[in-house]
């Protein structure tokens, strides 16, 4: 059933590390790193996105590189609210509407309705005629194409950058759902823990990250190549290299995988026998970046005991599932408060 309320929509995923949007028709326009650089003083923005990014850690003391939205919350109001409007501003210098947008922005399920209201005002402020938001579970859910709808219960899991959000979703709504803050940030800093630990190395978290995609997994790959890594030696203060190997990165991220089997587990056992029993038997699907970690799937499948599914395009689900909100709007808004309008 399609919405009248929408003309030129716009999705916008509000994620901690990305932020994505999309218009329809036209698909994802925007996929830009959440950060924002500004001015320490005046606070005026210097830069938004992949631009702010590349001064993290390379800033001088006048430069303010900040991630705004951090663990799955709003750490920085003012910022998020002006990012917001950059980037859509951003989008609409390219011409895609001549009326004004009506917008849903996906936020984590975390938010306070002081935050939500936050989002929608820069929505607002940006030149949009409607602003509505949904949470997160519920816009993964859509976007992984499950079947939301049906009397039946479908467990989504979310790796972001700041949360992990397990839910079960039935009959178009959350029944119930878990945020932890462990996901693809927190895998970073535990390596960059490991390696201060075992070889005295002080790396940043871009090198912590480059090293998660590359070398990282979930269970040990013997076919995985050694990475060299040059930064500083904490003891001498000098610059030295160290080889780091598969097996240090399923060690230092061990503790990460094993607490997202957890709350896969605790999730499920807080559910209705019914729609755990569905579960089981349909299994679960990962969304968002963090599922892209290598063997993922497979030791979470081993440690649950259930089937486990990466969806398509993991981290596109989310900006996927928050369009297709918009079309299913109607339906949606008389069955659940994860989608609301016009605060
Ligand atoms: N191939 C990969 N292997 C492991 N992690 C990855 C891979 N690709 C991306 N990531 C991680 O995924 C995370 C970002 O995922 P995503 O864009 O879904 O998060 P987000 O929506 O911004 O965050 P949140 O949902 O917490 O608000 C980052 O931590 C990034 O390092």
């Amino acid at each position: 059933m399609k919405s009248s309320f929408f003309n030129r929509d716009v999705a916008i995923d509000l994620g901690t590390a990305n932020t994505l949007v999309a218009i329809k028709g036209k698909g994802i326009v925007l996929n830009e790193p959440t950060v924002v650089a500004q001015h320490h003083q005046t606070g005026d923005i210097i830069a938004v996105g992949y631009e702010a990014k590349q001064m993290i850690g390379r800033s001088s003391g006048n430069i303010d590189v900040i991630r705004p939205m951090q663990e799955g919350v709003i750490a920085d109001f003012e910022t998020t609210s002006t990012m917001i409007q950059y980037f859509l501003n951003r989008v609409d210098a390219k011409g895609f509407w001549t009326k004004k947008p009506s917008v849903m922005i996906c936020v984590p399920s975390g938010v306070t309705k002081v935050e939500k209201r936050a989002v929608w005002d820069a929505g607002k402020q940006a030149g949009a005629k409607d602003v509505f938001v949904i949470t997160e579970p519920l816009a993964a859910a859509l976007g992984a194409g499950l079947p939301v709808w049906e009397p039946t219960g479908n467990m989504i899991v979310d790796i972001g950058g700041g949360t992990t959000e397990v839910a079960i979703v039935s009959l178009g709504g959350l029944v119930t759902s878990r945020s932890i803050r462990i996901a693809g940030d927190y895998m970073d800093d535990q390596i960059q823990s490991y390696i201060r630990k075992q070889y005295s190395l002080a790396i940043g978290s871009a090198t912590a990250e480059l090293l998660k995609i590359k070398l990282g997994s979930a269970k040990y790959d013997d076919n995985r190549d050694k990475m060299d890594v040059r930064d500083r030696d904490i003891v001498t203060g000098l610059p030295e290299t160290v080889s780091v190997s598969n097996h240090d990165m399923v060690t230092a991220l061990q503790d990460t995988v094993q607490s997202i089997a957890d709350a896969i587990m605790d999730t499920l056992e807080a559910s209705p026998p019914e729609l755990s029993a569905d579960i089981m038997e349909r299994g679960i699907v990962l969304t968002g970046g963090g599922a892209l970690l290598s063997g993922l799937s497979s030791v979470v499948r081993e440690m649950t005991a259930i089937p486990v599914i990466l969806a398509e395009d993991p981290l596109y689900c989310v900006v996927r599932g928050t369009m297709g909100a918009i079309d299913q709007f109607s339906q949606l808004k008389h069955i659940t408060n994860d989608v609301e309008m016009n605060m």
